[in-house]
């Protein structure tokens, strides 16, 4: 790590790899791709994009990096899950698909495409606590939301829907998800906050 850039995977097996690698490039870490065992070693922090999480999940699987993942994650590393990351991180997936695991970590019961299919997907300024400077402009894809935390679990957004008020970013210790993609919004603080996290576990 030099000086105070912590190096930070980007799980680069499907989803939106590369919009994470420039965003935590200009949050101040050094972030590389991490397709292999060897390359999760190497690692202080990782950032599991969105994007399909039963592809991301059968991807880890063929790649070796399920097991790896599950130790790492237990020994505290940071990571940071974004939408299907969010899904990657809980301990529990409503509309699961058949044969679909999550690597879990995340006292969270998540719903699957929650919010609606493709069309229905939105954007819509959220306070997230935690990130000083106003409201946070939050793209939602096909999002997840999460329907129950555990007593552990920090809830940070959430957002009014017909069912109620349902939480949109949580935090358990070093684990951080969010349903919303901030890669694509321009405003960096989310990997901001990831990566002070990563710095104050060193
Ligand atoms: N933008 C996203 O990551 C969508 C998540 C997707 N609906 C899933 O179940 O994995």
């Amino acid at each position: 790590m030099s000086e105070n850039r912590p190096r930070i995977g980007v799980l680069a097996l499907q989803g939106d790899v590369r919009e994470h690698l420039a965003a935590l490039r200009e949050a101040g870490a050094d972030a590389v791709g991490v397709r292999r065992p060897a390359e999760l070693d190497d690692v202080q922090g990782l950032v599991i994009p969105g994007g399909e999480s039963t592809t991301i999940d059968k991807l880890t699987k063929i790649f070796e990096l399920r097991e790896p993942l599950l130790k790492r994650i237990s020994e505290g590393l940071p990571v940071y899950g974004s939408c299907a990351g969010m899904i990657m991180l809980a301990d529990e997936i409503r509309d699961i698909a058949p044969g679909q695991e999550s690597l879990g970590g995340l006292d969270i019961v998540v719903r699957r495409n929650a919010f609606g299919r493709q069309v229905e997907s939105f954007e819509t300024d959220l306070d997230v606590q935690g990130l000083d400077g106003g409201p946070f402009r939050a793209v939602f894809i096909r999002a997840p939301w999460v329907e129950a935390v555990g007593p552990d679990v920090e809830v940070l957004a959430s957002v009014a829907t017909e069912a109620g008020e349902r939480a949109v970013a949580v935090r358990q210790g070093n684990l951080l998800a969010t349903s919303f993609h901030p890669e694509i919004s321009g405003d960096h603080r989310v990997h901001r906050l990831f990566a002070e996290m990563v710095v104050a576990t060193q």
